[in-house]
């Protein structure tokens, strides 16, 4: 199976266009802290605008930049993108969340840029957040049938990311470890309410690479630092 950047990997920040920064905070810290690779994306408020304005300020920064749109009208087009991380959902409710949005934007786009496209294939596991809502996803999942969702994935879409979907809550580890045996060459991204370093930790002994989000927006910089630390741990 192909291998891409994030086989060297093991954290994400996930800067949300739609949420402010902490007093102090610039988006230059937020590059500085030892983070693997930066994803700019959320569910809810985002626009092409305040994308391209979080883009732009981590530009000048040494670290790999990904947009990670969710929905097609809000893909930028940027130079200093590493490329587009996009999302299927594999527990959606409906297709759209799937196959559909990726079929509009494929079709409405003439000149795709897929040396630059990955797909990461979600499994959303928190049914009180934005993203379970925005794709009726059933959450209702045992850790056999989030290994299953892993396990094809992999073996049957060939994707090269799995990424369980916690956001805004700490997840089962039980979960996480039965997603991690399913899987071989695949890549396993958790993210989901990552606040310490004892919760990284405890979710990187299982996943290859955590991504941390709101973390940034309500802590800041050394909360940030020390998940960094705990993924490089583990
Ligand atoms: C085909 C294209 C270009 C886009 C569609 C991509 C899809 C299927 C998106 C589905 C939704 C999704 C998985 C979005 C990714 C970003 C994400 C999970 C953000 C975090 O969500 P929350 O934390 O719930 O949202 P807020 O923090 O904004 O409330
Ligand atoms: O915001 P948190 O809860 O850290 O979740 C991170 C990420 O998985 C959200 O898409
Ligand atoms: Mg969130």
């Amino acid at each position: 199976m192909t291998t891409g950047p994030w086989d060297d990997w093991n954290h994400i920040l996930k800067i949300d266009p739609d949420k402010e920064l902490p007093e102090g905070v610039t988006y230059g810290d937020l590059c500085a802290t030892g983070t693997d690779a930066i994803e700019v994306g959320g569910t809810m408020g985002i626009t092409e605008e305040k994308m391209e304005a979080v883009v732009d300020a981590c530009a000048e920064h040494d670290v790999p930049l990904y947009q990670e749109p969710s929905s097609p009208d809000v893909v930028i087009d940027n130079r200093a993108l590493e490329g587009y991380l996009i999302p299927t959902v594999f527990n959606a409710g409906s297709p759209f969340w799937i196959t559909g949005a990726h079929k509009d934007w494929v079709r409405t786009d003439d000149d795709m840029d897929w040396d630059r496209t990955w797909t990461e294939a979600y499994v959303v596991m928190n049914p009180e957040a934005d993203v379970a809502e925005y794709t009726e996803a059933d959450c209702d999942l045992e850790p056999a049938d989030v290994a299953a969702y892993a396990e094809v994935a992999e073996r049957m879409f060939g994707q090269e990311i799995v990424y369980l979907e916690y956001s805004g809550t700490l997840g089962d580890e039980d979960v996480v470890e039965a997603a991690s045996e399913a899987i071989d060459e695949t890549t396993l991204f958790y993210g989901g309410g990552i606040h310490d370093y004892d919760s990284a930790a405890s979710m990187a002994q299982y996943a290859d690479v955590i991504v941390v989000g709101d973390l940034a927006h309500d802590e800041g910089v050394e909360a940030v630092r020390e998940t960094v630390e705990a993924a490089r741990d583990a």
